[in-house]
């Protein structure tokens, strides 16, 4: 089942005749698949996530999530980006309210009662491996744990999609590591339908069942590769040589050489690059 459907995109952020940060984009996503969209800085990453979020109104085109349009009318829209949660780079948690406070917060903006959203909250921090924190500050918690809030505040409503924007960017890399490893778990918990904005190609490989690569000027698919590594994924798989191949054919599809058509396995990569 399709989860989140892009057809024809465009984005513009001047007047007609300023040129688009997104060109056409057309993107097909399944229900319960973990997408990574890679690519260099500037190319349209987070305008398409945005875009797909509701977040920017796109120039053109349209996007369905679930089969409702988000660039429709209002009430379609809202009952669209209802099953949409968000992770950015920055966490956003209220540094007034407690972890279990800030992961109830959209429940209690959904009017669920009090009860309910503390139960509710405390098991999406058990989740994300955070129970023991739940009575702390955002500022008496470690970057890593306040993206592990964030994940939970985002799952809280039990969203079928869930758009993340660089979510551990500003990590140092054992952290990332490890919270790419969480988020794997988590995932394989929830089965959420996943975009998720990186630069790293490895970070992308590692989590990743598709990963979507894009070049600017205009913001554009140039990529589209199936990850065939099986799950769980645990860090050794990094040192294997199919992921070496992975990281290979997206380096080149970031350097603009050998596209590889859409969902190419990798297996053929090598045939590729040396056709
Ligand atoms: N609100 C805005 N107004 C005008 N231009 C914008 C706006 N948001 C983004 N842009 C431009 O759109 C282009 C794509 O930006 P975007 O942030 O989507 O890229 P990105 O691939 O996510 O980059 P990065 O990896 O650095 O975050 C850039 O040239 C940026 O300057």
């Amino acid at each position: 089942m399709t989860s989140i459907a892009v057809r024809s995109v465009t984005k513009r952020f001047g007047p007609s005749g300023t040129p688009p940060v997104l060109g056409s984009i057309d993107l097909e996503i399944g229900a319960g698949q973990f997408v990574a969209l890679l690519g260099s800085s500037g190319c349209g990453k987070t305008t398409l996530l945005r875009t797909i979020g509701g977040l920017e109104t796109a120039s053109g085109g349209t996007i369905t999530v679930d089969g409702r349009s988000v660039t429709g009318g209002a009430s379609e829209r809202r009952k669209a980006l209802a099953d949409v949660g968000f992770v950015f780079q920055e966490h956003n948690l209220l540094p007034w309210r407690t972890a279990l406070e800030n992961v109830a917060l959209p429940l209690q903006s959904r009017k669920v009662a009090k009860a309910t959203r503390t139960a509710k909250a405390g098991e999406m921090l058990e989740l994300v491996g955070l129970s023991h924190a739940a009575d702390k500050l955002p500022h008496e918690m470690s970057g890593g744990m306040r993206q592990r809030v964030a994940i939970a505040r985002a799952l809280a409503y039990d969203p079928g999609v869930l758009l993340m924007d660089e979510p551990f960017g500003a990590l140092d890399a054992q952290t990332r590591d490890n919270l790419n490893l969480e988020l794997q778990r988590i995932w394989l918990e929830a089965r959420k339908t996943v975009v998720f904005v990186t630069h790293s190609i490895s970070e992308a490989v590692f989590l990743a069942d598709r990963v979507v690569v894009m070049q600017a000027q205009p913001g554009r698919v140039v990529a589209d590769v199936t990850i065939d590594l099986a799950r769980s994924r645990g860090a050794d798989v990094m040192a294997t040589p199919e992921f070496a191949r992975y990281t290979g054919l997206l380096r080149d599809a970031l350097d603009g050489h050998d596209a590889p058509a859409l969902n190419d396995p990798a297996p053929n990569a090598t045939e590729e690059k040396s056709a």
